[in-house]
């Protein structure tokens, strides 16, 4: 969700800047606003480098993608396929139909372009679950059975013979862009916008940034080999991955995954094509980086599996757990659960830990690192995650939202999955954390 009123051309007064659903934080700042600009960039290189193009248009897809259908149909022009991406919180909300007015809330944008782009290409869409190692129609159980414990769920994965399906090959050459495309009238000035609003959005880096790279498949793939190929990184990753300064303790993979310049079923086949080429014997141990980095790679999937199956919940104060069973309803009524825990509101005491000035050196720094350059460490993450929550006690929602604007590899599943995540028990809401 990029911010288009920054653009300084007559489009911008179309629209406001997009914030975040509770607390209003401006929802996409520009250190990912950048990186997702530059992503598109590489983008376009690559079809190009394929004979084919991308076609950039500036506005509200569900409006736009209809204009485009009937002008391409005006002018005799045939879409054979259309393949996109499949929102996987979708099919709760679909059901749902009492949580309605949540529906509405949280995931309105994509539930709008899905049902506007089944209108209009009914017969021709084919919707793809895309961002997952795991592929949904491969395991043995539901969205709505996925275990709630990660544990749990990593067990039923590892007793799968394949759990990551063979890669696609990418064809060298795509069809080519019909000519009367270039004639739709915003086809023109979509480049032009977005170098504009790259623009708009510059920022001065700061040289220590753990995550200095662009955004882009390019970029994504040289990260991935330097990482696993030619340094050391994979091997000793179980050993550096809660290291806080510089760019080489962890693999820095979660941007681009975020942003879908890299797949999580490339890095799986990858760590197979490096396990072969050093020997190593799958042991689990702590010597065992690949087996490390495929842990917390599930740990992505688990998110996106837990949140299809629970839907917008994940957004809800008493988070995954829902209020509306039996167990739920008691545990409201005991003094000290966490269902019933009264979250403060308190601008003054979230100001000064989003600037990194609670005066707690270890939290100031980290909440720093993360304001000057869009990216922190894991650790940090849970340790100022687990302030603002457990010691500050305000409702953990403004610091996800806090992080939402700012994270360079912002997911909602990740991210609003680690808020509330811990160790999620039955009887027990436990905002962050171990
Ligand atoms: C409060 C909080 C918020 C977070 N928000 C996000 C977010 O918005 N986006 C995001 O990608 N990650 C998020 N994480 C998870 C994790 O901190 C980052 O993925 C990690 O720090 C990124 O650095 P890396 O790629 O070097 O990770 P590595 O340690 O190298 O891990 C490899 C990959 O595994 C995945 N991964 C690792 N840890 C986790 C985890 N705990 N949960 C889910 N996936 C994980 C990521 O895709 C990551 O790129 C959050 C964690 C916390 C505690």
């Amino acid at each position: 969700m990029i911010d288009l009123s920054k653009l300084n051309s007559r489009l911008s007064t179309d629209y406001k800047t997009p914030t975040t659903w509770n607390f209003h934080i401006e929802r996409c700042a520009n250190y990912r606003t950048r990186f997702v600009i530059e992503s598109v960039m590489a983008l376009e290189k690559e079809l190009q480098k394929r004979k084919s193009n991308l076609l950039i248009l500036f506005g509200k897809p569900e409006r736009l993608l209809k204009e485009l259908s009937e002008f391409l149909k005006k002018n005799d022009c045939e879409i054979h396929q259309i393949h996109t991406h499949k929102e996987v919180s979708r099919t709760l909300m679909k059901r749902n139909t009492r949580k309605s007015h949540f529906m509405k809330k949280y995931a309105y944008e994509e539930l709008v372009v899905e049902k506007e782009l089944t209108k209009i290409w009914n017969k021709t869409i084919a919707f793809h679950h895309d961002t997952t190692m795991i592929h949904p129609d491969d395991v043995d159980f539901t969205f709505e059975q996925t275990p709630k414990v990660y544990a749990h769920f990593r067990r039923r994965i590892e007793k799968m013979n394949q759990p990551v399906r063979p890669l696609l090959q990418i064809p060298d050459e795509l069809p080519a862009f019909p000519d009367i495309i270039w004639k739709f009238p915003q086809s023109e000035q979509g480049k032009d916008l977005l170098e504009e609003l790259y623009e708009a959005f510059a920022f001065e880096k700061d040289e220590r940034s753990a995550f200095p790279w662009p955004g882009g498949e390019d970029a994504a793939r040289k990260r991935l080999e330097n990482y696993l190929f030619k340094t050391d990184g994979a091997i000793n990753y179980k050993q550096t991955r809660n290291g806080m300064i510089g760019t080489e303790y962890s693999t820095k993979f979660s941007a681009y995954l975020s942003h879908g310049c890299l797949s999580p079923r490339l890095i799986w086949h990858e760590l197979n094509r490096l396990q072969s080429q050093k020997k190593i014997d799958k042991t689990g141990g702590d010597e065992d980086g690949i087996y490390w980095i495929r842990f917390e790679l599930l740990w992505r999937d688990f998110f996106r599996f837990l949140v299809a199956g629970s839907g917008n919940r994940v957004f809800h104060l008493h988070g995954f757990r829902d209020m509306s069973n039996k167990e739920a309803q008691e545990d409201l009524k005991k003094k000290n659960s966490y269902s019933n825990k009264v979250w403060k509101s308190n601008n003054d005491q979230f100001n000064k830990w989003k600037v990194g000035q609670t005066g707690m050196p270890y939290i100031d720094a980290s909440m720093r690192e993360l304001i000057n350059t869009g990216f922190l460490n894991n650790r940090g993450r849970q340790n100022v995650a687990s302030y603002i929550a457990k010691d500050l006690e305000l409702d953990w929602r403004i610091g996800a939202e806090w992080f939402e604007s700012l994270l360079k590899d912002h997911d909602v599943y990740s991210n609003y999955g680690n808020w509330q995540y811990g160790k999620y028990k039955k009887d027990l809401f436990h905002c962050l954390l171990h």
